[in-house]
């Protein structure tokens, strides 16, 4: 069976996008692993699913796997390119997008530049809602690694993430410390590691090691969850500016009871088959 897939990346973080709604398939882990092989397969961070909903009140349905074949619950990145491939299948005929997620609804909306904004919704700062093993909710928590105590935030933004302050995200642990924080025994359902170089106010550098994928050129909701991190600390103002390895995201969170607004680039790279 022949698959029709079309190639995107949010800032380098690299998406194979198939249209479910005309057409229907399985696609068992295994399955999802070749396919997300780069020397064997199309080669991909994270498989995006575009389905018909099954909540009334959305456009669509928004199923993210990544490359380890594992589903999760949101993908922000993958939510811009979301929005630019339906929009440009003609799939919608309107700017406003509301996609039904495992990790929550978001609303999407195609800016007149091109980019695209993503209502990510409310960040989940209880630890049972990351979920992540502590008594009671803290700004940060002590993280044992390697035989150090390291604080860092935990945050949800419906998928887990870990955010660890460092001077230098060049001179960061992320190769050695991000697959031990990824699999942390105090994250249940592991997570992201997240690791934040404060500019100033209104700037920070980041990387992030990818729960079920490794370090990616961006992540879109590690970006809002370094954000959100870096606020509850009072280190960083309402907007900030979020320069990753792939390119700059720019992230709203005016505090507590207010969605994350993140907004950047969508960009197809080519149309493309592959046998199943
Ligand atoms: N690896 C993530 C999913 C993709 C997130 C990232 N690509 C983004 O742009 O938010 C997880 O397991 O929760």
């Amino acid at each position: 069976m022949l698959l029709h897939f079309t190639k995107m990346h949010g800032l380098g973080n690299d998406f194979m996008v198939v249209d479910m709604v005309s057409q229907s398939l399985r696609l068992p882990p295994e399955k999802i692993r070749r396919l997300a092989d780069r020397r064997f397969g199309v080669g991909f961070d994270q498989l995006l699913l575009v389905e018909a909903p099954t909540n009334p009140d959305m456009d669509f349905r928004y199923r993210i796997f990544n490359a380890d074949g594992s589903e999760v619950e949101q993908c922000g990145n993958g939510a811009r390119c979301f929005a630019r491939f339906v929009r440009d299948k003609k799939l919608i005929g309107r700017d406003r997008i509301r996609v039904q997620t495992a990790g929550g609804n978001i609303e999407l909306n195609i800016q007149s530049n091109g980019e695209v904004s993503v209502d990510m919704g409310m960040p989940r700062l209880d630890p049972e809602q990351v979920p992540f093993n502590a008594q009671q909710r803290s700004v940060t928590y002590p993280l044992k690694v390697e035989g150090q105590v390291i604080e860092v935030s935990a945050i949800s933004m419906g998928n887990p993430h870990c955010v660890y302050r460092v001077d230098d995200v060049h001179q960061a642990p992320v190769e050695t410390w991000g697959p031990i924080i990824e699999a942390h025994p105090d994250f249940p359902r592991k997570c992201n590691a997240g690791f934040m170089q404060v500019v100033s106010t209104d700037e920070i550098n980041l990387r992030v090691f990818e729960r079920g994928v490794g370090e990616t050129l961006a992540c879109g909701t590690g970006a809002c969850a370094a954000v959100v991190a870096g606020r509850l600390q009072g280190l960083l103002d309402e907007t900030v500016k979020v320069n990753l390895p792939g390119g700059s995201l720019f992230i709203y969170w005016p505090g507590e009871g207010s969605p994350v607004m993140m907004t950047g680039a969508a960009t197809r790279v080519y149309e493309g088959y592959t046998r199943l």
